[in-house]
Formats: structure tokens, C-alpha cells, sequence
């Protein structure tokens, strides 16, 4: 049985087409619509048949939905929530996918008093952005994690984790600050260190005269992709997880002083002992299959 027959989907760029088209591959008769403050992007969602319905409001979208889901950059997830507020049917489940949770929660808690509220996040993306970067596929094998107020609905949580199972997705519980912690450090710091170190390298341009683009090999073009996200999003995520952020950015500096020292003074066997740990830390990401998906996802678009 579907756990929901009419979804609606609100921000359609990377994460919202791709929950679309998604839906339309392992859900078929789920009624798809769609909204996005873009024209131009409605329009691109219109031309590439990606929902029933694409409406010029964000009321209009969400008049009928059983499920509404936000996909909008985090700093703007209660404005555009109040926008509908006067909209949603009593027993719509609103939830989104913005990459961190205990701000988006409240935010959207404060615009939708009395609605039923479970936020997620997929743990999945690439530095693209827009309706085309879009795909069917990107939700698969990828963990989903659910992040439910305490006293939640049940139901309304399971209905919305069979959604993503249905989608590929593994799906995870987690509280929301923690959630938080642990993505300023496996996706919001690598992003942070990614930002500054192509910036220095760009800074560096016109002292060793354009050779650090000319002979950019693989470590510094696997940084330039990260780098490469998008703008607003990601000032949003830093702006909205500036707690966990600031402090996992602490300890990230006090190791690099280590570092810096190790190397000083010749500290040979701490290097030794440090890069044989973050070897092993890839390892078993991939013993644990982790990277497979990414992998696949790099073939097909770049
Ligand atoms: N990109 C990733 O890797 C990734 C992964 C997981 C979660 N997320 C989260 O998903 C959300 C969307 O990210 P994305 O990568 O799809 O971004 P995107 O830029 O591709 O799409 C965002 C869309 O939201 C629309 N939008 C902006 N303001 C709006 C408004 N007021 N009303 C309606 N639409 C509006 C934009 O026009 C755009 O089409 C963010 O919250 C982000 O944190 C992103
Ligand atoms: O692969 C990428 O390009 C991503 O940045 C995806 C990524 C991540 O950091 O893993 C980015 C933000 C999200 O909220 C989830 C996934």
C-alpha cells in the first residue's frame, strides 16, 4: 500500500526534481505537484513533465496534499511554511529535506502551529543545483534520516520513513541537535575546509601565475567539486548550524596546529600514525559499501 497519494513538493531544484522523479519511477499513481518561486524553474518542471500539476503559489499547491515536502534552502524553510500555512488540509504531514534539523524544526514549528511536523533529511546530494541536475536514482541506498519531535505521531513518522524506503532510502531516527553534530562534521566542515582551500588557492593566482588551475591533479579537483555547491544553500547551512559548526571548526584547528607542529619538528612517526588511521576510516567506508552509490553517480554525470 503507498503511504501517501498526493505529494506535494515545494522548492524544485536538485533535491525536490529528484524526489519528483523518484516518486513518478517507484510510486507511478502518486499525483505529483509542484511549486517554485522561479518562474523560469516552473517552466523547466513543466517542459520536462515532471509532475501533474506545477502552480504559481505555494497555497495552491499544497490545497489537497497528504504530504507536503519542503526543498527549499534552509534560511527560508518557515517563511515559505507561513506562506501556505492557511492552505494545508488539518491532517497533511509536512516534512523537508534540508541538511541540518533543529533550526529548520523550529522555524517550521513556529509557522505551522498545530501541524503535523516530521523533518528529514536525505543524506545525499551532489554539487549541482536546478531541476535538470536532478535524478531518479539519488535517494537509492543513501541513508534518510527522520528527526521526530519527541511525542511525535507514530503513524505519521511511519508513513513518512515507508516514503523514503520507497524511494531506495535507508532510513534512520536520530534527535535533531544530534543530527546536527554529526553532519557539521561529515558534510558541513568538508564542505567549510573545501570553500577555503580552493578560495586560498584562487587568492594564490597571481603569485604563482595561473599554475595552480594549469596543474590542479586529483587532490585539488576533488576539492574544486565540493567546492563547486551551491551558493545560497550552503551559506544557509552554516548560518543555521553555527553552534555545531563553530565547535567541531574548534577542534578541527586545534588538530591542524598539531599537524602544523608534527611537521615543524620532524614528527615523522605522528604523520606515520595519523595518515594509517585516516586510510583505515576509508577503508571501511567502503567494506561497508558507502561509496558505491557515489561512485556510480560520478560515472554518469561528470
Ligand atoms: N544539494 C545537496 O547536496 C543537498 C542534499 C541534501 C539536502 N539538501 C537540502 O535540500 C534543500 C534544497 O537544496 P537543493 O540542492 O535542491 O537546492 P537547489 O538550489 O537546486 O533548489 C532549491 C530550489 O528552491 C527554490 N526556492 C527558493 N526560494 C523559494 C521559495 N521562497 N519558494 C519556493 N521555492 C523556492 C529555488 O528557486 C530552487 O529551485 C536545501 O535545504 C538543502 O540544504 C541539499
Ligand atoms: O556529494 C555531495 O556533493 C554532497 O555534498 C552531498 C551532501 C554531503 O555532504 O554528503 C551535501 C549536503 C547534504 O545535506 C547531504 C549530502
Amino acid at each position: 500500500m503507498l503511504p501517501f497519494a498526493r505529494v506535494t513538493v515545494i522548492g524544485l531544484g536538485l533535491i525536490g526534481s529528484s524526489i519528483l522523479r523518484a516518486v513518478r519511477v517507484h510510486m507511478p499513481t502518486v499525483r505529483l505537484t509542484g511549486h517554485d518561486v522561479d518562474p523560469d524553474v516552473r517552466q523547466t518542471v513543466r517542459a520536462l513533465d515532471l509532475c501533474d500539476d506545477v502552480t504559481d503559489t505555494a497555497g495552491a499547491a499544497v490545497i489537497d496534499a497528504d504530504l507536503v515536502i519542503l526543498c527549499v534552502p534552509v534560511g527560508i524553510m518557515g517563511d515559505v511554511a507561513a506562506g501556505f500555512a492557511a492552505d494545508l488540509p488539518a491532517d497533511a504531514i509536512v516534512s523537508d529535506v534540508g541538511s541540518c534539523k533543529a533550526s529548520v524544526q523550529a522555524a517550521l514549528r513556529a509557522a505551522l502551529p498545530g501541524a503535523i511536523v516530521i523533518p528529514a533529511h536525505p543524506v545525499a546530494g551532489t554539487e549541482r543545483s536546478g531541476p535538470e541536475a536532478g535524478f531518479s536514482s539519488l535517494f537509492h541506498k543513501r541513508y534518510c534520516i527522520i528527526t521526530p519531535e519527541e511525542g511525535a505521531d507514530e503513524t505519521a513518522i511511519a508513513r513518512l520513513e515507508s516514503f523514503w524506503e520507497k524511494l531506495g532510502a535507508d532510513v534512520e531516527r536520530m534527535d535533531a541537535a544530534h543530527h546536527d553534530l554529526v553532519l557539521a562534521v561529515t558534510s558541513h566542515l568538508p564542505h567549510l575546509i573545501a570553500y577555503t582551500i580552493v578560495g586560498t588557492a584562487s587568492d594564490l593566482e597571481t603569485v604563482t601565475q595561473s599554475e595552480v588551475i594549469k596543474y590542479s591533479a586529483g587532490g585539488f579537483r576533488d576539492f574544486t567539486r565540493i567546492a563547486a555547491s551551491d551558493p545560497t544553500m550552503w551559506r544557509d547551512v552554516f548560518l543555521a548550524n553555527k553552534d555545531a559548526v563553530l565547535e567541531m571548526l574548534q577542534r578541527f584547528s586545534e588538530d591542524l596546529s598539531a599537524l602544523q607542529r608534527a611537521i615543524r619538528w620532524d614528527k615523522g612517526d605522528e604523520l606515520f600514525e595519523l595518515f594509517s588511521r585516516t586510510r583505515a576510516v576509508r577503508r571501511s567506508i567502503i567494506e561497508q559499501g558507502q561509496d558505491d552509490a557515489r561512485e556510480d553517480f560520478g560515472r554518469t554525470h561528470e
